[in-house]
């Protein structure tokens, strides 16, 4: 059956600062697509879902987000269920884990508008799938990090969206943690017929979990099935993709000899 593109980039620049920080890409990420985007530090991943999200504008090309402009598209055609990196927010925040996921709501009644019954159920709902709810009275910053990480992952999906967006979700989690999220996020996918896109710079992880993935550092250096690209990487001598995590270096990709 044919499915619709929830994403397309055609050749995207984007400039930050007056530095290119992605180059020329282009792909389509089409409804139920377990996506996952690789690349090394600072290779523009965070970048790339910035613009999926239509917080930045490209230099150059046509994004499309469900066949619109992402800025422009505004609710209830934005869809998009959004997992930000875990810097970005602040765990120490006085709050349960109940209220992190009602936050969830914040985008469809606004922010001072209290959630109603249906939408309690709903983060009650989410919350028993995701194995949380007899947290949900705990404060968020006292329960682990598994699980304040699927506190977050049930805020993104609270609002049923069609798309969700994951940042490095599983930084800092343990295999066994990490392999346990994307199990439940793989069945979230079902239960929602979700399109996920993941981004991490842990081949490893992504390769265990997504359909599909994106190999980035500025440009676009692969796209195919997980089994194409572990194919590419760990078959083919000439590239391979090195990521120096110590470093942190965003020089990851070397050619190997
Ligand atoms: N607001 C900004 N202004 C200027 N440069 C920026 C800004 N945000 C990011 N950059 C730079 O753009 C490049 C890409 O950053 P981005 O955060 O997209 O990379 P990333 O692949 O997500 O990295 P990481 O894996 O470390 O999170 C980096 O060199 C970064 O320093």
């Amino acid at each position: 059956m044919p499915t619709d593109p929830v994403v397309e980039f055609e050749h995207v620049d984007a400039f930050l600062q007056n530095r290119c920080v992605l180059e020329d890409i282009t792909f389509t990420i089409k409804e139920g697509d377990f996506i996952g985007v690789i690349g090394p530090n600072g290779a523009g991943k965070t970048t790339l879902l910035r613009l999926i999200l239509g917080l930045l504008q490209p230099t150059r090309g046509q994004i499309k987000l469900f066949g619109a402009d992402p800025a422009a598209l505004k609710r209830p055609n934005r869809k998009v269920g959004y997992l930000p990196q875990k810097s970005g927010f602040d765990r120490r925040f006085p709050l349960s884990v109940k209220d992190v996921v009602l936050l969830g709501f914040f985008g469809e009644t606004g922010l001072f508008k209290s959630p109603g019954q249906l939408e309690k159920s709903r983060a009650e709902e989410v919350m028993q799938r995701l194995g949380i709810a007899e947290h949900k009275d705990r404060p968020v910053g006292e329960v682990s990090g598994g699980q304040q990480q699927l506190a977050f992952l049930a805020a993104a999906l609270v609002s049923k969206p069609k798309l969700l967006i994951l940042d490095e979700p599983t930084n800092g989690l343990d295999p066994a943690a990490q392999n346990r999220f994307y199990g439940l996020v793989r069945e979230m996918q079902a239960y929602l017929s979700l399109t996920v896109i993941t981004v991490s710079h842990d081949l490893a992880t992504i390769s265990a979990n997504a359909d599909n993935i994106i190999c980035i550092n500025r440009t676009m250096h692969m796209h195919g099935s997980s089994a194409e690209v572990m194919k590419h990487l760990s078959g083919n001598h000439l590239y391979r993709c090195e990521f120096d995590l110590l470093s942190g270096s965003s020089n990851g990709w070397r050619e190997q000899s």
